[in-house]
This record gives structure tokens, C-alpha cells and sequence, in this order.
């Protein structure tokens, strides 16, 4: 049996009182990668706060990661939170710490406990990053590319089953974008599913996947041409 990691049915995603997307529905299997791409406003990152439980799901049926949208109370966000990666934009790395301090900021709040166990985890994850030289680094000394590699660390502390990526590689160079891409298939393979809104058509060409596309304020998927 195929698991999905995301299941939406007839879902509306709003912001305030208006709808932005309608008749949302679609599966992202576990494993599998998608991006999600669309105009200025269309609501690839409403679709994707809603995902992660930042916007209530008011209309509609979703699952992700297990958890029900619908009526998700407040006190379960966290939970759904942890079994979710969320790498933005802008990069959101606390400026007063090191990159270790950055990490072991969230295992504390992920409730990870055992010293040796939490600097284990922050080495791994920067080891599979390619960073492992950066531990007590701050962030504003390393690169833009360096510092989104960070979150990407940061965002698989807890080993997500899904990865949502807004626009990761809007600030990066050509080169350094398909570096962060690279890792993202690295994660990817390693079982990770991905679902990553972006506007990089070239960076799209280039790593072909499923698109799911905001247009008209309906949800188009090219798995599932009309
Ligand atoms: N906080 C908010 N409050 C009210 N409306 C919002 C808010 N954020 C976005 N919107 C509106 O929701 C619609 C969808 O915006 P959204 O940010 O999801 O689009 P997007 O596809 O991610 O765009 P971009 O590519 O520019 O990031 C837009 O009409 C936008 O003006």
C-alpha cells in the first residue's frame, strides 16, 4: 500500500475571509517530489501555510504526515510541526548564535533530551549538508548559500517524512541554487518527500519532477493532465 504524506479533498485555502485556491485536491506520496509553482499571488505559499497548519484548513478534507487539517487543535501543531521540514526564502537563523547553538535551539524545543545524544544529531546533520567544519560559525560569516544549507540542516533534525520548501533558492546565485537542489535530491532519495514552491524554471528543466501548478485559483497537477 502507498502511504501519502499529504492527502487534500476538495480543500479551500483562504486567506482572511477570501479563498485563494478552490477544489484543491491532491496526493504527494511518501518519498515522491513536486514542486509547486504559479504567478505572483496565486497561493503557493497559502497552499503550503496551510500545509503546515499556519492557516486553518476551513473547507475541505487534509491529511499531512498523519495529522487531520480539519479542526487541528493548537496543541497538536507542534506535533505535526515535527514530523515536517520548512526551509524559506530568507533564511530566519538566529543571528546572536552559532550554527550549533541555531540547531540545538530546536532539538531543546523539539523536547530532545541527552547531551552527547543532541551534539551527535547536530553533527550528522551538518555532515550530510556538507558543512561539518561550521559548527561554531556565526551565521552571518557564511555565505547565503552556507546559511540556507543551515536550515536545510536545521529543518531535518527531526527526520520529516515531507519537506516544504518556500522559494529556497530566491536568493542564491545560479550555481550555488543547483548545489541546494542537489541536496534536496540527496534528501529526497534518502526518503524524504519534497514539496517545493519556487519560481526557477530553469532549476525545474533541469531537475524534471511532478508540477503542481496555482492558476486561476484552482490547483492544476500535471500527474493528472485535463
Ligand atoms: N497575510 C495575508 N493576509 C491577507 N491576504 C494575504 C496574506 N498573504 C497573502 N495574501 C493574499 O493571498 C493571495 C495569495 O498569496 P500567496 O502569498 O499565497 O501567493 P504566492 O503564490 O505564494 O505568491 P509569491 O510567488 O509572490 O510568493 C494573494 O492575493 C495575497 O495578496
Amino acid at each position: 500500500m502507498t502511504e501519502n504524506v499529504i492527502e487534500l479533498h476538495e480543500a479551500t485555502i483562504m486567506q482572511e475571509q477570501q479563498a485563494v485556491l478552490q477544489g484543491v485536491s491532491f496526493a504527494l506520496e511518501k518519498g515522491a517530489f513536486a514542486y509547486l509553482v504559479g504567478r505572483t499571488g496565486a497561493g503557493k505559499s497559502s497552499l503550503l501555510k496551510t500545509l503546515y497548519a499556519d492557516l486553518p484548513l476551513q473547507s475541505g478534507m487534509g491529511t499531512v504526515a498523519g495529522y487531520s487539517l480539519p479542526k487541528l487543535p493548537a496543541s497538536k501543531v507542534p506535533y505535526l510541526r515535527r514530523k515536517l521540514g520548512i526551509v524559506f526564502q530568507d533564511f530566519q537563523l538566529l543571528s546572536d548564535r552559532t550554527v550549533a547553538e541555531n540547531l540545538m535551539f530546536v532539538l531543546n524545543a523539539t523536547g530532545w533530551k541527552g547531551k552527547s545524544q543532541k551534539q551527535q544529531r547536530i553533527s550528522d546533520v551538518l555532515v550530510r549538508v556538507g558543512l561539518s567544519g561550521a559548527a561554531n560559525r556565526m551565521p552571518h560569516r557564511l555565505s547565503g548559500g552556507e546559511q540556507q544549507r543551515v536550515v536545510i540542516a536545521r529543518a531535518m533534525l527531526n527526520e520529516p517524512v515531507l519537506l516544504l520548501a518556500d522559494e529556497p533558492t530566491g536568493n542564491l546565485d545560479p550555481e550555488v541554487s543547483a548545489n541546494i537542489m542537489q541536496l534536496f535530491g540527496e534528501i529526497n532519495n534518502a526518503g524524504t518527500a519534497v514539496l517545493m514552491a519556487t519560481h526557477n524554471f530553469q532549476l525545474i528543466e533541469k531537475y524534471p519532477h511532478r508540477i503542481l501548478t496555482c492558476k486561476d485559483g484552482e490547483l492544476l497537477d500535471s500527474a493528472q493532465p485535463r
